[in-house]
C-alpha cells in the first residue's frame, strides 16, 4: 500500500487529467492528416520548413510558466516530424561525415525518431539521393567558412543547376540551437535540402552561390553585395578552382530567383560573373530566445 500523502495522491490524479486531455489533443492532430496530405497532393515533398518555424515561433510567443522553452520545441518538434511521416513517404538521407554522428544526431533531433534515417559516404550522393527521390529531405553537414581548392566540386555548387525541381536548401540546422560550453568547440550545424522552395515566413535567409574570378576578398564581397542592396550574414564556405571561385554566401532576408538586385550583383566592372538563389530557410532561434 503506498505511502505517499492524500494531496499527492490528489496532485497526480491532476497530472493523469491532464496527459489525457494533452494525449485527446495530439489524437485530434493527427487525425487532420489525411485533409492536410489530400490538399498536398500536387506536391512531391509534404514538408513546409516555413510553416513548421511559424508554429514554433509562435509557441514560444505565448508561452509562460516554468516550463522550458527548449523542451517545448523538442516536443513540437517530434509531433511535427511524426505528422510529416503520417502524410506519406518521408525519409531523411543523411551526409554521415567520416565516423562522426553529428549530423545523424541533428536530423534526429529535427526530424524526430520516427522519420527513417540512411547515411551516405558522401554529401554528392545526398544531393543524388533526394533529386532522385529515394530520400524526401537530405542533410549535410556545414562547417561555416569553409574553404576548398581544386578538390572535387562541392555539393552546394550542384544546387546551381538542374532543370525540374532540384534540391534546394530549406532548413539551416539546429533550427533550436542552444550556445556552446565556454571553450568548447563550436556545435555542429547542417543544412537541409529538399525539392522545393523555402516558403517565406518573414524571419528568413537566402543562401547564394557567386561565381567570381581569383582573388575576390570577402571584403570585397560584402561590399559588393552590400552595394546591390543584399546584406550577406555569413560567409557559408568558398571553393577556389584555378581561374573560378565559388562563394556560398547567406544574405539577410528572402530573395527570389528574379530578384532585380541579383541581376544588379552581376553588372559588367562588377567581380561577380554569376549569381543563384540555391535556397533559403526561417532564420533558427537564437539561444537567447529559448531561455
Ligand atoms: C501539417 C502540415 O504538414 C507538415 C507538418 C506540420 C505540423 O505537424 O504542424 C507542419 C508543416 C509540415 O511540415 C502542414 O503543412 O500544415
Amino acid at each position: 500500500m503506498s505511502q505517499d500523502s492524500d494531496s499527492l495522491q490528489q496532485l497526480r490524479r491532476d497530472i493523469d487529467r491532464i496527459d489525457e486531455s494533452i494525449h485527446d489533443l495530439l489524437m485530434q492532430r493527427s487525425a487532420l492528416v489525411g485533409r492536410i496530405a489530400a490538399a498536398k497532393a500536387d506536391s512531391r515533398v509534404t514538408l513546409r520548413p516555413g510553416r513548421e518555424a511559424d508554429i514554433l515561433r509562435r509557441l514560444l510567443g505565448r508561452h509562460s510558466g516554468e516550463f522550458p522553452k527548449l523542451a517545448l520545441v523538442r516536443i513540437w518538434r517530434e509531433i511535427m516530424g511524426a505528422l510529416v511521416g503520417l502524410q506519406g513517404p518521408f525519409s531523411v538521407a543523411v551526409h554521415a561525415a567520416g565516423r562522426s554522428t553529428s549530423a545523424i544526431e541533428l536530423a534526429r533531433n529535427h526530424f524526430g525518431m520516427v522519420a527513417p534515417l540512411h547515411a551516405y559516404r558522401s554529401a554528392g550522393q545526398v544531393v543524388r539521393a533526394v533529386a532522385d527521390g529515394h530520400a524526401s529531405v537530405g542533410v549535410v553537414p556545414l562547417t561555416p567558412g569553409t574553404e576548398l581548392a581544386d578538390e572535387a566540386e562541392p555539393w552546394w555548387a550542384s544546387l546551381t543547376v538542374g532543370s525540374g525541381e532540384p534540391p534546394r536548401v530549406v532548413a539551416r540546422l539546429p533550427f533550436a540551437g542552444v550556445a556552446p560550453a565556454q571553450g568548447a568547440p563550436e556545435p555542429p550545424q547542417a543544412l537541409v535540402i529538399a525539392c522545393r522552395d523555402h516558403d517565406e515566413t518573414g524571419d528568413d535567409r537566402t543562401v547564394l552561390v557567386l561565381e567570381t574570378g581569383p582573388e575576390v576578398s570577402r571584403d570585397r564581397l560584402r561590399a559588393v553585395l552590400s552595394a546591390a542592396g543584399l546584406e550577406p550574414a555569413q560567409l557559408l564556405a568558398i571553393y577556389r578552382h584555378g581561374a573560378v571561385w565559388l562563394h556560398m554566401v547567406e544574405i539577410l532576408g528572402h530573395v527570389a530567383g528574379g530578384d532585380a538586385r541579383l541581376t544588379a550583383l552581376v553588372a559588367p566592372r562588377d567581380p561577380i560573373s554569376h549569381a543563384s538563389v540555391i535556397g533559403g530557410y526561417a532564420t533558427p532561434l537564437s539561444p537567447e530566445a529559448l531561455t
